[in-house]
């Protein structure tokens, strides 16, 4: 069993650690907290070994009660990989320590391509972190959108991709984020960060991205116009996608014709947390216009990266060298469709 930690037990790095818990080849050794707050308290209930994240404040852990194993340093020292989940830009400082412990790194994609010089995607590159000592899982976005493009690069070959990404303001417990009442260009230059991100995992992919920030929670949009090197029918695009998992074609028609009625569908999932781990496509924005590809999906920020991150375990530790083959055993252990 490959031994796996979490450092930051977050939005991202909870579900990460409940996912490692549920398979066969690896268990969770350990997850970091900063703070002894209220997910400090539940990661002790839920029996994960609680590392306080910034050694000085372990006093406080002791204060409020809460039984810790030791700081993020000793957590390091006994892992085989790290899944570092903090928030961006935090990534360079700890890149030092699992170095120096000799421990392999998963990143988010809140950090640069530039810190570990490979990024990851299942679908897109996955051989290239096969046995690699640090990579990075590209943000929910990009995720987002390799899943659905690299199938069709694949089947037709792209041209050109353009995208209008209309983001999220914040995650649903982000108090202190927005717009309320805005749309924001975000960024205001073109293109956006999530274009070139694309191309580190989907290498060569000819793609211009733009920006919006509104005042929603619940799910990203994207809005995706994509020329393809030949000529194909929707029928012939259906059909790629519903071979593929981790993308779901959904019907307006049926009552799921915004992000809100996705999240609805999530929850009658069942799944923890309402979690979508699949990328929905509304079947209904599926248009071949004079060679051009014309699409509209959504992104789960909070959970779509979820077994992208248990699949970049596999390839760092060569546990598994086919991807197709994570991916499934991913994909059932999850209950992805
Ligand atoms: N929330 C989202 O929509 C998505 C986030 N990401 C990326 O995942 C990463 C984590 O993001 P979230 O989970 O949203 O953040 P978060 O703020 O929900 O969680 C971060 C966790 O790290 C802990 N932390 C803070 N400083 C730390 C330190 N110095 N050492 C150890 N732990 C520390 C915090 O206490 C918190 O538990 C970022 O790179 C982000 O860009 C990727 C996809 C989607
Ligand atoms: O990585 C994300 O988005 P991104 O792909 O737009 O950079 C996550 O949704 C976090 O975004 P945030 O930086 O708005 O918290």
């Amino acid at each position: 069993m490959v031994k796996v930690a979490i450092n930051g037990y977050g939005t991202i790095g909870k579900r990460v650690a409940d996912a490692v818990a549920l398979q066969d080849d690896m268990e969770v050794i350990g997850v970091s907290k900063t703070r002894p707050n209220y997910e400090s308290k539940m990661a002790v209930q839920k029996g994960y070994n609680l590392y306080v994240g910034i050694p000085e404040r372990e006093k406080s852990f002791a204060e409020a009660g809460i039984e810790i194993s030791g700081t993020v340093d000793d957590m390091i020292e006994e892992a085989d990989v790290v899944v570092d989940c903090t928030p961006g830009n935090i990534g360079p400082e700890n890149l030092k320590k699992y170095q120096k412990a000799g421990v392999k790194a998963i990143y988010q994609g809140g950090e640069k391509h530039t810190l570990t010089g490979l990024s990851f995607n299942s679908f897109g590159n996955y051989a290239d972190s096969l046995g690699k000592d640090c990579t990075r899982v590209v943000s929910c976005n990009t995720t987002g959108l390799t899943r659905s493009l690299k199938p069709i690069e694949d089947f037709v070959g792209i041209k050109k991709i353009r995208a209008v990404m209309v983001r999220r303001g914040g995650d649903p417990y982000q108090v202190n984020k927005g717009p309320i009442n805005a749309v924001v260009p975000n960024p205001p230059t073109v293109p956006s960060h999530h274009g070139p991100d694309l191309a580190t995992v989907m290498y060569g992919a000819n793609i211009v991205t733009v920006a919006l920030l509104v005042p929603t929670t619940l799910m990203h949009q994207h809005n995706l116009m994509v020329e393809l090197r030949d000529d194909v029918s929707v029928d012939d695009i259906i059909d790629v996608w519903e071979k593929r998992s981790r993308i779901l074609l959904l019907n307006a028609k049926d009552g799921l014709g915004s992000t809100a009625e996705f999240m609805e569908y999530a929850k009658e999932l069942g799944r923890s947390r309402n979690d979508l781990f699949e990328i929905p496509i509304w079947k209904e924005s599926i248009n071949v216009v004079d060679g051009e590809l014309f699409y509209m999906q959504a992104v789960h920020q909070e959970s779509d990266v979820v077994p992208e991150n248990i699949d970049a375990i596999r390839a760092l530790l060569e546990l598994e060298e086919n991807n197709e083959k994570s991916i499934a055993k991913t994909n059932k252990a999850m209950g992805i469709l």
